[in-house]
């Protein structure tokens, strides 16, 4: 296993292994918030109104080849338009907050200069219809839609994106820090940085390994100068940042297994986790990627700049890695490999057990900042049936087991305080397109038509205190 510093936390009790049984609402602490989770590219459409400007994602998607099928998030599900519709949606799940992201195009249409304010007039329009209806807003500032006139002038490589970054938060939070309180600076910022410019599976496209280091840097420099921003303007606000993180575990117990593990371990989660929460990046991943770079972007006040005291952690957890040394020893290459177990739509092995992994590894490893999953669910092809109905039951299978372990961090004292379902409904899947359907509640993309699926009655349920079999 990755050889941590002990911090010296709180000694995790060991917990009996994934037990089947009853689970409620009631086996977690009564001020835990549930919500679900969505993201404005995907959902929004109504790209070209309102005076939002073009983001790497309409650049992206409108580029031959990107997407499956070509598609885009131009219309969506119409949430810009629908927002009412889909408000009473959640009211009707029963959910507490909503987990939304603003889209900075839609704020400063060329990512900086004075704001747009029929942008600000629409997410000020959605959230007070979400305090209408008593649910909370948990505004995330970015979730990959980049003005498309900043990656024009470098991107996330380019230094000058982290300052834009924390100019478009103040305007954010100036805009709605009278009714937010709850922020997420950054979704993801591994996959900002490595899948959009080192494999160019996502926005903007590139593959260039320097730059995608160079983008991580300046991601994670722009949330430690977007929580100063934030502070000064909304001092009671909830701050934190969303990271993907996953357990990695060796195929195999073999010759090389241990720093494969410790190498994609590095990557995945500790290249963001140590300068975010320790203000270091981990010496033997800069190491690993020196060869790549020898980060002289890092400037000197930079770190600490980055380690931004926090009110929390989101983590997104969607599957454990497991890996093996590559093909060839000593190349430091390493192969992601399967155990067989059932995977999703989206290819990636059900795993509840490694959403228990994750947080209370992150909780033995970097203290006891409190942590919320903000998102965890599962793409499954879902149909509506005859009777206008649509039965999913490896989604609810898979929400069950993954609370279930979640119930276990708990118990095994893991500060876990919040929890949002992936997704709210059906939506843009990145380069994945339409084609994979994350939704409690159905969309069908031709009519716009919401069918909440069993998935979504039995989360209302559960939220209502119904006791579940997992
Ligand atoms: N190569 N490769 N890729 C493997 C890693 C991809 C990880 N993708 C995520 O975590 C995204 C997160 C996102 O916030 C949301 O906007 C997405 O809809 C969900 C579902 O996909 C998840």
């Amino acid at each position: 296993m990755p050889d941590h510093q002990d911090l010296g936390h709180r000694d995790l009790q060991n917990q009996p292994d994934h037990d089947h049984g009853a689970l409620s609402r009631g086996d977690f602490p009564p001020e835990f918030t549930w919500g679900v989770a969505t993201s404005s590219y995907q959902i929004e459409g109504a790209t070209s109104e309102g005076g939002r400007g073009p983001s790497i994602w309409d650049t992206f998607s409108a580029t031959p080849g990107r997407v499956v099928d070509g598609d885009n998030g131009d219309v969506a599900v119409e949430h810009y338009r629908r927002y009412q519709q889909d408000a009473d949606l959640m009211a009707g799940l029963g959910v507490d907050a909503y987990r939304f992201s603003v889209a900075w195009p839609r704020i400063q249409p060329t990512g900086s200069g004075p704001v747009n304010q029929a942008g600000v007039d629409f997410y000020s329009r959605l959230v007070d219809a979400l305090l209408e209806r008593g649910i909370t807003p948990w505004a995330t500032l970015y979730h990959w839609d980049l003005p498309q006139p900043l990656e024009d002038l470098g991107g996330w490589p380019s230094r000058d994106t982290a300052y834009r970054f924390a100019e478009y938060a103040a305007h954010v939070a100036d805009a709605l820090g009278d009714r937010v309180k709850h922020f997420i600076t950054l979704n993801e910022p591994w996959c900002s940085a490595f899948l959009g410019y080192g494999s160019g599976r996502h926005a903007p496209g590139r593959s260039d390994g320097a730059a995608a280091l160079a983008a991580a840097h300046h991601l994670m420099l722009g949330h430690g100068l977007a929580v100063q921003a934030l502070r000064e303007r909304v001092p009671d606000a909830q701050v934190g940042i969303t990271l993907n993180l996953y357990p990695v575990t060796g195929a195999h117990d073999g010759h090389g297994v241990d720093d494969a593990v410790r190498r994609i371990d590095g990557l995945s989660n500790r290249w963001f986790l140590d300068p975010v929460l320790r203000g270091a990046y981990p010496k033997d991943v800069v190491e690993d990627v020196a060869h790549i770079s020898d980060l002289a972007f890092v400037a000197d006040a930079d770190l600490e700049t980055i380690n931004a005291p926090l009110d929390f952690l989101g983590v997104n957890y969607y599957t454990r890695h497991v890996v093996a040394p590559g093909a060839f020893p000593g190349t430091g290459l390493v192969e992601f490999t399967d155990r067989g177990l059932p995977t999703t739509a989206m290819g990636w092995e059900v795993d509840a057990d490694g959403l228990f992994d994750i947080l209370t590894r992150v909780t033995r490893d970097y203290g006891d900042l409190p942590l919320v999953m903000t998102e965890n669910g599962a793409a499954f092809d879902d149909e509506v049936g005859a009777d206008g109905t649509v039965h999913d039951p490896r989604r609810i299978d898979f929400l069950a087991g993954h609370l279930a372990a979640a119930a276990r961090a708990v118990r095994a004292g893991v500060p876990l305080r919040g929890y949002f379902a992936w997704s709210l409904m059906d939506n843009f899947e990145w380069a994945e397109g339409y084609a994979k359907r994350f939704g409690i509640v159905h969309v069908d993309f031709d009519t716009q038509e919401r069918t909440v699926k069993d998935s979504g009655r039995w989360y209302a349920a559960f939220l209502a205190g119904d006791r579940t079999q997992y």
